[in-house]
């Protein structure tokens, strides 16, 4: 992966991503009842949960997109704000959408975020990322040339190509066919044996168990189950 910018640490001291008392209400809707969570790095969690549980909204935060209406949200022991050059550097985040220019091609896209990111041997990496995700052939399309599958596959690839410690995910199996799949927990894994921590939305029992060390399980925006894998969705049925 290209370098970072910050070191991850060995996991030892206080984990990289902290959230602590979280909550977040819009208007009177409480999305996010107030959450303990922690994600040190070289490990992943998962959120699990029906639509409309809080996942996302908890990514957002994570992620320095949001804030939390009470509590603290910290990034390597600092509070998260999605401007500090700190959090822009070493925090990567795959969400449903990405700021295209609709004139610009896959790889001129990529192009712009290992410029902002200060990637050497930009090229090669770029290469390597569209190969890795099974876009080789499409570099010099246009995003809106791109099926679903393959928009999920760009958004993906637009956190690759950049350093990051910590990266959020959300929902990132979606329209992604079985090998892509298959590739999206390979990669997960190698996030992790990088020293990334990782945090992700998913509805598919199967990544969780592969990828995660935990398994956070929400309901109304309250976590009802946390713990390994294995336990958490046996206990959900392990097919949310
Ligand atoms: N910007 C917003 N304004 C008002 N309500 C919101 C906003 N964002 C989310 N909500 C509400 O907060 C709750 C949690 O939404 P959230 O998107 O976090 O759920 P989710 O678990 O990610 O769902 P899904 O699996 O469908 O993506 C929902 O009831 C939603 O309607």
């Amino acid at each position: 992966m290209p370098s970072r910018k910050g070191e991850a640490g060995d996991g030892a001291g206080p984990a990289l991503l902290q959230l602590r008392g979280v909550s977040r209400t819009y208007g009177e809707r409480q999305a996010l009842h107030p959450l303990d969570l922690e994600v040190p790095a070289g490990t992943c969690t998962a959120l699990f949960g029906h639509n409309g549980s809080g996942k996302s909204t908890l990514l957002r935060i994570a992620g320095g997109r949001d804030e939390p209406t009470t509590g603290t949200a910290l990034f390597d022991g600092k509070v998260i704000d999605e401007d500090d050059p700190e959090v822009r550097a070493r925090v990567a985040v795959v969400g449903d959408t990405v700021a295209c220019y609709p004139d610009l091609s896959v790889r001129d896209h990529l192009r712009l975020i290992t410029v902002a990111h200060d990637v050497a041997d930009a090229e090669g990496w770029i290469d390597r990322v569209l190969a890795d995700r099974r876009l080789g052939g499409h570099a010099h399309h246009l995003p809106g040339a791109l099926s679903s599958g393959q928009l999920q596959a760009f958004l993906l690839a637009a956190a690759l190509v950049r350093p990051r410690d910590l990266l959020v995910l959300d929902e990132p199996e979606q329209r992604l066919d079985p090998e892509s799949r298959r590739r999206l927990g390979a990669l997960l894994i190698g996030e992790k044996e990088d020293g990334v921590a990782v945090l992700l939305a998913t509805h598919q029992a199967d990544l969780a168990r592969a990828v995660a060390d935990r398994v956070v399980a929400l309901e109304d925006g309250k976590v009802v189950a946390s713990g390994d894998p294995a336990t958490v969705l046996d206990q959900l049925g392990g097919h949310q």
